[in-house]
């Protein structure tokens, strides 16, 4: 039996950084990762603006009760710079240029007006440089704005575009191909004979990982023919960077995943200890056209198809990426709860922050991570991880967290 990270270091092991890009504009670059650094091409602020709709005027012009004359307008947008000499100011809007002869801002709500708009007279008296908002001041261009490996959503696109960048270099997608496998498994819709099921683990993983940032090249159903099942997996293969499997992976006689691969590629079937998620496989498949294809085959069980895509799948996908992988927080139990024995326990769980601002986690499902549940990953926020070596879990009990991305 290895632990989890000894079985994650082996397959780890199975892929390099892609390293390969694409070019690509950024308003299409949601998902992608960066392979190169995004560097301002301007200045943020580009000028010196106002924060406020207002006045900008000299600060040694300003006291209580001061009249001036209002010679410009400035609205957001305007290239105008008015001079403006002593006892003068503009009418400005938010985001305007401040004038260069102007270093304050006063907010229309601290002056009256004249009834012609000419003059103001001022009520309060803002600080030097109040309301305006120094060029450069968010950052400079030249400097690095966004690190290689970060992965691009709506937060740093923004931030991106803000930069004056039109086009971001990121990683070119892995192409995935999964393969759900076995003769029990009919689409959602079909007319159920004896024996069979719903397919589920197929559609979870080309899902899960689109949206972890792969490109899905196929997805199939195989049977458990030894033949047919190769012939699939070979054309599945010979399109892709990576073949996510799940089910076949046990000791049962019709386990065709371990069978095929056993017999036909460099591979290893391990006993991994955690729940679920307990046999898992791993294989190089030579393509017909000779180039090695990294497998990762998952066991069948649905949530232990989930789990083992959180914790083994998506740490492959990060590395082919070149990107950081998520990590753990720290959570306590909501209730107690029996964990299985000698196995690290993922658990599907719910999150809620208490009065003190700590996230008490509840496993969702009263069978906990039993590992044939459809239902207990999709209501959950994420998963829970319990020691091996704990035999009860006691509300208030630390254990980690880990929140679905
Ligand atoms: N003698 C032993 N039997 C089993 C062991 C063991 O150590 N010794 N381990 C058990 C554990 S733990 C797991 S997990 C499963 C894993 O088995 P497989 O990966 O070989 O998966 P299958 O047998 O193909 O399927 C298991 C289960 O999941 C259903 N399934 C499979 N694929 C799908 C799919 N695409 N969509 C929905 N459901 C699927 C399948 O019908 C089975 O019910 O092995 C235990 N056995
Ligand atoms: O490891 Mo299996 O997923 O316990 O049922």
């Amino acid at each position: 039996m290895l632990s989890v990270e000894e079985y994650l270091a082996e397959v780890l092991d199975l892929v390099t950084p892609l390293g390969e890009v694409d070019v690509v504009p950024v308003a299409q670059a949601v998902g992608r990762t960066l392979a190169l650094p995004i560097v301002a091409t301007a200045d943020v602020p580009v000028m010196a603006n106002s924060a406020m709709d207002g006045f900008a005027v000299r600060a040694a012009d300003l006291s209580m009760g001061a009249i001036l004359q209002v010679v410009a307008d400035v609205p957001a947008g305007s290239p105008l710079d008015p001079a403006l000499v002593a006892g003068q100011c503009c009418r400005i809007m938010t985001g305007a240029c401040v004038p260069s002869d102007a270093d304050t801002i006063v907010p229309v709500e601290l002056v009256d007006q004249s009834a012609d708009r000419q003059r103001i007279t001022v009520r309060e008296v803002p600080a030097r440089g109040a309301h305006v908002r120094g060029a450069g001041e968010d950052f400079t261009r030249g400097v690095e704005v966004l690190p290689a490996g970060i992965a691009l959503g709506a937060r740093e696109l923004g931030l991106v575009s803000g930069a004056g960048v039109a086009e971001v270099t990121v990683v070119r997608r892995p192409r995935v191909a999964v393969v759900a496998t076995g003769d029990e498994l009919r689409p959602p819709g079909a007319r159920l004979e004896r024996g069979q099921i719903y397919e589920s683990n197929g559609l979870f993983l080309a899902t899960a990982l689109a949206a972890a940032g792969a490109d899905v090249v196929a997805a199939l159903t195989l049977p458990d023919d030894d033949d047919e099942f190769a012939a699939g997996l070979e054309s599945a293969a010979s399109a892709a960077d990576l073949v996510v499997l799940s089910g076949g992976v046990s000791v049962g006689d019709h386990d065709v995943v371990r069978i095929v691969l056993q017999a036909r590629a460099t591979s290893a079937f391990r006993h991994v200890l955690m729940q679920p998620g307990k046999p898992q496989g791993w294989a190089l498949w030579k393509t017909a056209a000779g180039r090695m294809v990294p497998l990762v085959a998952l066991p069948g069980n649905p949530l232990s198809t989930m789990v083992s895509f959180e914790l083994f799948v998506t740490a492959v996908l990060d590395r082919l990426l070149g990107r950081a992988s998520q990590g753990w927080q720290v959570a306590v139990a909501g209730i107690d709860w029996v964990p299985p024995v000698r196995r690290r326990q993922f658990v599907p769980v719910v999150v809620e922050v208490d009065a003190q601002g700590c996230q008490r986690v509840t496993p969702v499902h009263r069978r906990g991570s039993a590992s044939h549940m459809v239902s207990a990953a999709a209501q959950a926020d994420g998963l829970a991880m319990v020691e091996a070596d704990v035999e009860r879990v006691h509300a208030g009990d630390t254990v980690s967290f880990r929140r679905y991305r």
